[in-house]
């Protein structure tokens, strides 16, 4: 269980977390996000005890960052933003390295690194400096030290900034099997990867929390929730579309030629316009319903209107 109460860090010209009090369960994959300067980082400096609050208190599995501090620190694997330090160090010299700091000797040490240097697909550049690596592969060693521990408590700052399509999948994946009776926060920009990965979300802007919920609880305050969008062969009738029970408006979407139907708040309109098709004998050759759009609800939220 991680604890945290009225946790506030004041820098000198501004508040970059305002009295944040949460506490999340073991299993729960939690996405923070908020725009830049929000304070996610800052957050989770002070989570991982790399920062001292300068009020308020985090618990790590009972154990206080501030007064028991490696004791907490043990059960937690951190990446932090930006790429590893000591760029100097091949990699499987670092990840050795941290291996021995986490207190490992032996054929265990030799095992865990392995196991990390597969687990993150490192194999092959496991005799390269880090300095000469890419982004999307120091961003892997990173990871690959977060989880040699094998840790209770995952803290990743924008874990898949910088990796290319099949490396964000594949981190998603690993993050994904590793979730079970862990703990898992994440910061990112990427708001797909809320819906994909995380259990819950938290809004974070000026430093304080603005939403905590589930994705998809975040999802059905978007105005496209429940909307229908189709495709036809032919111009419809837009008069008939307007009239469907529970239709707000018409959208069209110049892209494609579709046209997308808004959704009265509640109303769940998707079987009375499929019925229209059917009725009506139109060609559709696509027909979509949508859960919301998470980043027309973050705009909304993050701009300061409420969603
Ligand atoms: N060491 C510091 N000294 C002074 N101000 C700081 C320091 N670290 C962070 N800040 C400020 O605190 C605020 C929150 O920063 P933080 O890095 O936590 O935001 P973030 O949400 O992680 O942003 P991003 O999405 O851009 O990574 C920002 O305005 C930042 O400039």
């Amino acid at each position: 269980m991680i604890e945290v109460t009225h946790l506030t860090k004041r820098f000198v010209q501004q508040v970059a977390v305002d009295d944040l009090s949460f506490s999340i369960a073991p299993g729960e994959v939690v996405g923070f996000l908020g725009p830049n300067g929000a304070g996610k980082s800052t957050t989770m400096k002070m989570l991982t005890g790399f920062l001292p609050p300068c009020e308020g208190k985090v618990s790590i599995c009972g154990f206080d960052i501030a007064k028991q501090t490696l004791r907490a620190q043990r059960l937690i694997g951190y990446l932090p933003e930006g790429a590893p330090c000591y760029g100097d160090m091949t990699v499987v010299d670092f990840l050795t390295f941290i291996a021995q700091i986490r207190g490992y000797r032996g054929k265990e040490l030799r095992q865990r690194v392995a196991r990390a240097v597969a687990l993150v697909e490192l194999e092959r550049v496991v005799e390269q400096n880090i300095d000469t690596l890419s982004k999307g592969f120091k961003r892997r060693v990173g990871l690959a030290q977060a989880v040699l521990h094998d840790p209770k408590v995952l803290i990743l700052d924008e874990p898949t900034d910088g990796l290319d399509p099949n490396q964000k999948h594949q981190v998603r994946k690993l993050i994904k099997s590793l979730a079970k009776d862990r703990i898992i926060i994440i910061s990112t920009h990427i708001l797909e990867e809320v819906s994909a990965l995380c259990t819950r979300a938290m809004v974070i802007s000026h430093g304080r929390l603005l939403v905590d919920d589930t994705p998809y609880a975040l999802q059905s305050r978007s105005r496209y929730h429940q909307a229908v969008t189709l495709l036809a062969e032919q111009p419809l009738d837009r008069q008939l579309l307007q009239e469907v029970p529970g239709v707000l408006a018409l959208e069209d979407n110049p892209l494609d030629g579709s046209i997308t139907l808004l959704a009265e708040p509640g109303m769940v309109i998707f079987p009375a316009v499929n019925q229209l098709i059917h009725a009506q004998g139109w060609q559709v050759r696509e027909l979509e319903v949508e859960r919301g759009r998470l980043d027309e609800v973050f705009r909304s939220l993050t701009r300061g209107d409420v969603a």
